[in-house]
């Protein structure tokens, strides 16, 4: 099993990490375009090899897609991450030309590769690849839900003063500040619904905080956040590399599914070794369907400055 990873930076070198330590890999590429840059990323979590107990062989190259031929899954982390007070749809202007050239480049010496898209506004970013490359829409997924739902887990958790493990939840929407749906009335601590335990108040207040997740950890490190990115990216690359079947959030073309068309947004998904084997749709009420058509109307705006 062969990956690639473009961007070597705080994501693409920390989801590397990950996917190394799960050893369930051969071979990571990590490609940069900044000179040297992947090449020392790349030997610096190798010689993490014999101390974390992993054989996955960790490459770096400076922006040479010849070593990338033949990756079964490209992640493509490229491009500038937002600063504090910043939108991630402020980022189109560049990302959208870096995600379109990068994606290209993969796909010509990658034909039957499965890419995995992060790079911000992640939902457009996903559309582009979609609109700028023919490869079929179950080899292209966005990363987000993932993320997004891992933060909710931890807002609960915090709320509930309970421990992770106990959490179940989920969210699904467009990956932005304002767009995320977590499902609060379907999140449950052991099967028991969250409502049980909390209050309608302090329910909101954990969804605005998952909202505002990415912001919130921005503002604080001054650049956007990357070990739970790349850990959540790192968890779809592993359940397409190991056939795992799992159900993430992800970012898909949807084509009648929630009732959209021609838009990529926030929806679970089955993962497994053809990419996204199956769209789940679940039932929504009134009120989370309004939130779904809400989310799309700002996932539009973005792709209409493409
Ligand atoms: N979807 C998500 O949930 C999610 C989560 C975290 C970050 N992100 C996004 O991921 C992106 C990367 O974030 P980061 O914190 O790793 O940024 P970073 O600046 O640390 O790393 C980006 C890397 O991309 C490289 N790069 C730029 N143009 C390139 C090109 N054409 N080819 C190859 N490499 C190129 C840069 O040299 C840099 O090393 C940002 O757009 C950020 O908003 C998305
Ligand atoms: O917040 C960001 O800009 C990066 C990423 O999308 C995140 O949610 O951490």
């Amino acid at each position: 099993m062969k990956i690639t990873v473009v961007g070597a930076g705080a994501v693409g070198a920390s989801c590397a990490e990950y996917i190394a330590i799960k050893n369930f890999a051969s071979e990571v590429v990590l490609l940069d375009i900044k000179e040297g840059f992947a090449e020392g990323k790349a030997m610096d979590l190798m010689q993490t090899a014999s101390l974390n107990g992993f054989d996955t062989k960790i490459k770096g190259v400076t922006n040479d897609y010849s070593k990338t031929a033949n990756s079964d899954i490209c992640v493509i982390t490229s491009g500038i991450p937002r600063k504090p007070g910043m939108t991630r749809e402020e980022l189109i202007g560049i990302n959208a030309g870096i995600v379109k050239t990068v994606s290209s480049s993969l796909i010509q010496h990658s034909p039957n590769t499965i890419i995995i898209v992060v790079s911000n506004p992640m939902d457009t970013m996903t559309y582009l690849v979609h609109k700028s490359t023919n490869l079929p829409k179950h080899r292209i997924i966005g990363m987000g839900g993932a993320l997004d739902s891992a933060r909710f887990k931890y807002r609960l958790a915090e709320a509930l003063d309970a421990p992770i493990s106990d959490v179940d939840g989920m969210v699904i929407g467009g990956h932005s500040d304002t767009g995320m749906v977590p499902l609060t009335r379907l999140a449950t601590r052991n099967s028991v619904p969250v409502s049980k335990f909390l209050s309608n108040d302090r329910l909101n207040q954990v969804m605005e905080d998952t909202k505002v997740g990415g912001a919130t950890l921005t503002k604080l490190l001054g650049t956007s956040a990357w070990y739970a990115p790349g850990a959540a990216v790192s968890g779809l690359v592993q359940a397409i590399a190991c056939d795992q079947k799992k159900m993430f959030p992800c970012s898909v073309l949807l084509e009648g599914e929630y009732g959209m068309n021609d838009i990529c947004i926030g929806a679970p998904v089955i993962l497994g070794r053809n990419g996204i084997e199956k769209i789940v749709e679940i039932e929504l009420n009134d009120a989370e369907k309004a939130h779904m058509v809400e989310s799309a109307k700002g996932v539009r705006a973005t792709n209409d400055l493409l």
